[in-house]
């Protein structure tokens, strides 16, 4: 069966991307198939790159598109498979987004939940893994309807990894989103950094302790996570990086 990981985070600008293209690299060293969905991109033009682009240019991999009408077979070695709900260009919440850049009737044409469910099952048919990555935090709205990236999720089936920092605010803003995740039923999860320091402080050191506390107190597996810096240092660092990242956060259901 395809493992779905849905990567959400505490906030937005946290570094789901990064670890996302992380934990491709870990996945497919391992020589497992990966694809990336991305329900809803906002802030990037027609011709911009999304987040998907992000994950493939980081791993220096050809972006191979899947269109909902299922033109894209499995990826080849160079390849990564990746697909969009919906771009929009405003950098904003999506509904918002969609608002505000075509009224009411985009809005209403966002992807449904339905949608984004049968989009992942079209991928999973082709890869062993599915890897999504929310918009901002757990509780986004993605569709007119009101439904979040913790309903998609649910709906998915989808072990939740929640990106968070190391900075000064991390401890309240991990903590409401692991109590969210769990009161919707998301107990299968892993909480991991996307990006520790350099030179770390007595702050840093005692967010990591505490972090890692309030992963196990929610059943969530801990990882430590990713370097600051990591994602401009190609391929290679990032997916020697990652093995540990992987095998906390896919190791026990990959
Ligand atoms: N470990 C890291 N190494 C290098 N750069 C990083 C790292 N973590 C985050 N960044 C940088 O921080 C910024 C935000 O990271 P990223 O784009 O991954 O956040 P995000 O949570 O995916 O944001 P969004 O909500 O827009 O999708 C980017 O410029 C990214 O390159
Ligand atoms: C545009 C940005 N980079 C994100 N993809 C969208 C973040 C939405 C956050 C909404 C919020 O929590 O206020
Ligand atoms: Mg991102």
């Amino acid at each position: 069966m395809t493992l779905v990981l849905c990567v959400t985070g505490t906030d937005t600008d946290v570094g789901k991307t990064v670890v996302t293209a992380a934990l491709v690299a870990a996945l497919r060293a391992h020589g497992r198939s990966v694809a990336v969905y991305k329900p809803t991109q906002t802030g990037v033009s027609a011709a911009g790159e999304g987040d998907v682009d992000t994950v493939a240019r980081l791993l220096g991999l050809r972006v191979l598109r899947h269109r909902p009408s299922g033109v894209a077979g499995p990826p080849g070695e160079d390849e990564l498979l990746v697909a969009e709900g919906v771009r929009l260009g405003p950098p904003m919440a999506p509904v918002d987004a969609a608002l505000l850049e075509g009224g009411q009737s985009a809005a209403s044409a966002l992807p449904t939940l339905a949608q984004h469910v049968a989009r992942v099952g079209q991928l999973s048919a082709l890869v062993d893994v599915v890897v999504v990555e929310g918009a901002g935090g757990l509780l986004v709205d993605l569709t007119v309807a009101g439904e979040t990236v913790a309903d998609l999720a649910v709906a998915l089936g989808a072990r939740l990894v929640v990106v968070t920092r190391p900075a000064l605010g991390t401890l309240n803003h991990t903590a409401l989103t692991l109590e969210a995740a769990l009161r919707r039923g998301l107990t299968d999860g892993a909480l991991v950094l996307g990006s520790w320091p350099p030179d770390p402080g007595p702050l840093h050191h005692a967010n990591l302790t505490r972090l890692a506390e309030l992963a196990t107190r929610s059943g969530y597996a801990w990882a430590y996570g990713l370097q600051e810096g990591l994602g401009g240092r190609g391929p290679a660092a990032l997916q020697a990086a990652a093995v540990q990242l992987a095998h906390v956060v896919a190791g026990q259901r990959a």
